[in-house]
């Protein structure tokens, strides 16, 4: 199928689906009209769209953990112990990284791991082995709405299942899926994949069913630069609506200057809804922010701190929604009670700050316009490159390094941008591969890194990347040298 960025006829939707649905025997479960049915019949409080609307009406922040088992039963008292003990807004399903590469054959080898060891032997719930009768299992015992959260670059499958199980949200897009997570996939392959699993939203959207998608903001959760976050966030949210998807939630991982944070999500807010409206596209759009997403401390107390922070950030930016860590990030996969404690102390924070948001200084007014500037730049040239089609342009744009993504193990990725923090924290570039920002630009965050480098009677390099990769899993923002 040729790539272009056009909402796919039924006719080729459907082609492409034989092939889908025939890639693991659960995929035999998958009905439309029936997955319909049972779709219309999730009530209000159990669907991502409306409860996200409604906390966006209220101007509340929501919080949402991640959490994910192996076994049905297993998952089913997480995600209930999460709900009632950890007092949770919305509930995700992490799925394993077996599912995310499609192995579904390693997931069954897990799954019987998992039986025998009596405990979680994946690192998530291999939701497309569980299939749709699993997945409405896990969707009927919790009384929340629920997400499928994973990293997945060809989630066809996965989609189809999840989906037809009432779950009323995905996470995931073509670039934010493929580049910070796999290494071999094109682009080509991961825009077309993600266009099926845009279109089946498109579908059921027709069928007057509203699902939300969610392309992933962090990427790498590595001091990525709000501009380059926004602009994919952006370019996957025009993606998604092109493909028929109403009901999108964008979303911007956290750096840790709060002025920068707050003014990345306002960006992103404003400039998504220019860009639909340019496009005339007539979405539902709300905003995600994800607590610091790089190293934590080990130590659970200092966790709680990187967490509460997070959370604060999260609600002065008026975020429709967090997306919650817990104190054993830095160890591995929480235990329930851990995480139930993040949320708890998230909603704590939240609570706290209900209705409270950062006034407008000007430092707040200006980081927005330089964000929303280099975040116009980027874009301009993706459609330029692209001759005005996204897809063609987003693939153009990653060969040419206009789409750069640091510290991304895709070979598809040019890998020359470099991240440090100023002197307040915030991320700026040290080295800017082929960005298409201005002189002007460029000279602005050269000055405020060698305004860092007077302050630490050192020079600006490498070494200030490396200080700040490490600074909060040590307690601290920015990397000052020893
Ligand atoms: C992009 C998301 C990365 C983060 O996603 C969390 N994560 C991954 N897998 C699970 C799981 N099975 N249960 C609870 N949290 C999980 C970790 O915090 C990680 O840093």
């Amino acid at each position: 199928m040729e790539l272009k960025n056009k909402k796919w006829t039924e006719d080729e939707f459907f082609k492409a689906r034989e092939e889908v649905l025939n890639q693991w025997p659960t995929g035999k479960g998958v009905n439309l009209e029936e997955a319909a049915e049972y779709l219309r019949k999730v009530p209000e409080h159990k669907s991502f769209p409306f409860k996200l609307k409604k906390a966006k009406e209220q101007g509340i922040t929501l919080a949402q953990p991640r959490a994910g088992v192996a076994l049905i039963e297993d998952h089913i008292n997480l995600l209930k112990y999460l709900q009632d003990e950890g007092e949770a807004d919305l509930l995700p399903t992490t799925i394993d990284s077996y599912t995310r590469q499609n192995r579904y054959k390693e997931c069954e080898i897990g799954l019987e791991e998992s039986r025998k060891a009596g405990r979680s032997m994946l690192n998530g719930f291999p939701a497309v082995n569980h299939g749709v009768e699993g997945c409405r299992k896990v969707f009927e015992a919790i009384d929340l709405p629920l997400q499928a959260r994973h990293g997945t670059p060809d989630a066809r499958l996965l989609s189809e299942i999840i989906h037809a199980a009432g779950w009323t949200s995905n996470e995931g897009g073509a670039i934010s899926y493929n580049i910070p997570y796999a290494k071999n996939v094109s682009l080509e392959k991961s825009i077309l994949d993600w266009q099926y699993c845009d279109r089946l939203v498109g579908l059921y959207e027709e069928m007057g069913i509203s699902l939300n998608r969610e392309p992933f903001g962090p990427l790498t959760g590595t001091l990525v630069p709000p501009s380059i976050s926004n602009a994919i966030a952006i370019i996957e949210g025009l993606l998604a609506a092109e493909q028929g998807v109403k009901n999108i939630t964008l979303g911007y991982g956290q750096c840790g200057n709060l002025i920068q944070d707050v003014a990345a999500m306002k960006a992103l807010e404003e400039q998504a809804n220019e860009y639909f409206k340019e496009y005339g596209y007539d979405v539902e759009l709300t905003t995600v922010f994800h607590q610091w997403m790089g190293g934590f401390p080990q130590d659970e107390a200092k966790a709680f701190g990187v967490i509460s922070w997070g959370s604060a950030t999260a609600a002065l930016a008026g975020a429709t929604k967090v997306i919650v860590k817990t104190p054993h990030e830095a160890v591995g996969i929480p235990t329930k009670e851990a995480n139930a404690a993040g949320i708890k102390a998230t909603k704590q924070t939240l609570n706290l700050l209900r209705g409270q948001r950062l006034p407008m200084p000007k430092e707040l007014e200006e980081e927005i316009k330089l964000i929303k500037m280099e975040t116009k730049c980027i874009l301009d040239k993706v459609f330029e490159v692209g001759k005005g089609d996204l897809a063609v342009g987003v693939v153009k744009a990653f060969e040419m390094g206009i789409l750069d993504i640091p510290f991304a193990p895709s070979k598809f990725n040019a890998g020359k941008v470099l991240p440090a923090r100023d002197n307040n924290g915030a991320v700026r570039i040290l080295e800017f591969g082929n960005l298409p920002f201005t002189k002007e630009i460029k000279d602005f965050h050269r000055s405020l890194l060698e305004e860092r480098a007077r302050y630490e009677k050192r020079k600006i390099g490498f070494q200030m990347v490396v200080d700040d990769i490490n600074a909060v899993g040590k307690g601290f923002l920015v990397g000052r040298p020893n």
